[in-house]
């Protein structure tokens, strides 16, 4: 019924992975698929509370992420990621563990909206110094090579944004 059963978005704090995950749950789940969120900051707050933000800590949080999504897709369960996920290599990890269920999505959207938007506080926090290796401010964030599909949050509605992640899964 979808081409992927593992969607991992990807993107900047504030870019919308964690608004466009929810959106897509409902309609993945309207279709009668199960659905199950995989989100940073749900999983830094439990299973992964061990982990800071160095690329090497990155690294651990998506390898674990990944793993599980593996998990989860073997028993036919949809799910959707949603991770900062900032280097190149952290996007050829979860593909390593992922294999050919994985749909990789960037979020693109400028560092300048998502610190207009700031969500969180956060970039308000990182430019005072109160917040180390943040990233698109003081941490690294690589842009995805052209093959990767790519969403652009900043001009697109959430509902358009969704969508096309549809008409990707679907069509
Ligand atoms: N230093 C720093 N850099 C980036 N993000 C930070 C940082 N400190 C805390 N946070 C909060 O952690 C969320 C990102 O966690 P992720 O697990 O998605 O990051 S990563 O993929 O391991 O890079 C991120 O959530 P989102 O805003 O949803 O992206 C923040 O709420
Ligand atoms: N096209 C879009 N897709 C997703 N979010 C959007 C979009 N346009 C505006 N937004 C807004 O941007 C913010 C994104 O926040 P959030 O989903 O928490 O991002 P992230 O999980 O990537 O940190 C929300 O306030 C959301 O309403």
């Amino acid at each position: 019924m979808i081409k992927k059963r593992v969607i991992w978005l990807f993107g900047l704090s504030g870019a919308g992975k964690t608004t466009l995950s929810h959106l897509l749950a409902e309609k993945l789940e309207n279709l009668g698929l199960n659905v199950v969120l995989l989100d940073g900051d749900d999983l830094r707050a439990g299973l992964n509370a061990d982990l800071g933000f160095s690329n090497a800590d990155r690294a651990e949080n998506i390898r674990r992420a990944s793993h599980i999504a593996s998990l989860l897709v073997k028993r036919d369960i949809v799910c959707i990621g949603s991770f900062i996920t900032p280097l190149n290599d952290h996007r050829q990890l979860i593909s390593q563990i992922v294999g050919d269920e994985l749909l990789l999505v960037y979020l693109d959207c400028p560092t300048s909206e998502c610190e207009r938007r700031d969500v969180k506080g956060l970039y308000r926090q990182a430019r005072n110094n109160a917040i180390a290796d943040f990233t698109g401010i003081s941490a690294a964030f690589e842009l995805p090579n052209a093959a990767v599909l790519s969403i652009n949050t900043q001009h697109h509605t959430p509902e358009e944004c969704v969508d096309m992640l549809l008409r990707e899964l679907t069509g």
